[in-house]
């Protein structure tokens, strides 16, 4: 039986390497709160200033490593979706892929890692992840580099799973007349009336570079980011994927900064595209 993310905290002072079912993750739990990353897709599992709980959504049932870890924030890149090219994987290669840690910048405030892949992802592009968490936000940038020599395009996307009480009822505010593509309808156009309730599945790919606010309960919870024009909301409903326990189903909402077919991103050799995410508590 492996320890849960919480157990893992609690052992910790300062920062350690750990093993959260057969992954490799570390653990920090310092003055200002507490976080963890796991090696296997440079995925952040758990983000929590002191005192609060986990801003972030995770699995306690996660399918054996290698598999995709469902929650936190997943890397989706280079690609959103599934894969143009047979036997390649939904969601790109580098949420399976090993990183390594090669910086944690430590200080009173807060904390910034750096990581990078250990193994090329891509003929041409080179990612890196920069996460920077203090008590009052948590930013995570997904930085891509153009190494090689002709021109080309790719898709990505921060998965992020949100914690909520209730998934049924967040309200998510600043999409209000934005344009989306419904996934659930074969990507239909459509126009979004009104703030976004969560009524059962939903997967949309909103055409948006907005803030968004989302409202659970008494918490209230700012989204911004940069470099993303698509805005991805998705919770499966009833279609429960098997790594999900049936009592966590509505505890979590997808809430993703993403470039996905609205807006692919074009890169010239030698340039480079930053992707970002900024959860902070409104106040
Ligand atoms: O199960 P995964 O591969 O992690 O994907 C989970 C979900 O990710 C995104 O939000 C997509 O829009 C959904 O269509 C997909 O079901």
């Amino acid at each position: 039986m492996s320890e849960s993310l919480s157990a893992l905290i609690e052992q910790t002072q300062g920062r350690r390497d750990a093993t959260w079912h057969d992954f490799s993750v570390h653990v920090i739990n310092e003055a200002w709160g507490s976080l963890v990353v796991a090696h296997q897709g440079a995925q952040l599992l758990h983000f929590a200033p002191k005192g609060q709980r986990n801003w972030l959504w995770t699995t306690p049932t996660p399918k054996p490593a290698p598999g995709a870890i469902r929650g936190g924030i997943p890397l989706c890149w280079p690609w959103f979706g599934d894969a143009d090219t047979a036997g390649e994987p939904a969601h790109g290669r580098a949420r399976t892929a090993t990183w390594r840690l090669d910086a944690v910048d430590e200080h009173e405030e807060g904390v910034e890692l750096h990581l990078t892949p250990t193994e090329p992802l891509d003929s041409q592009l080179t990612p890196r992840v920069v996460i920077q968490a203090n008590a009052k936000r948590l930013n995570v940038e997904l930085i891509t580099e153009h190494t090689g020599d002709t021109p080309t395009s790719f898709t990505q996307a921060l998965h992020t799973y949100l914690s909520v009480d209730d998934a049924f009822d967040v309200r998510i505010e600043g999409l209000a007349g934005a344009r989306y593509l419904d996934k659930l309808e074969g990507f239909k156009e459509k126009t979004q009336q009104g703030e976004l309730g969560i009524r059962g599945g939903l997967d949309r790919i909103y055409h948006s570079s907005r803030p968004l606010l989302l409202r659970s309960g008494s918490a209230q919870r700012r989204i911004a980011k940069q470099g993303s024009d698509s805005s991805v909301v998705w919770h499966p409903g009833d279609q429960r994927p098997g790594d999900i326990p049936a009592e966590e189903s509505t505890h979590f909402v997808c809430v993703e900064a993403a470039c996905t077919q609205l807006d692919r991103v074009w890169l010239a050799p030698g340039s480079q595209h930053l992707l970002s995410q900024h959860l902070s508590l409104e106040e």
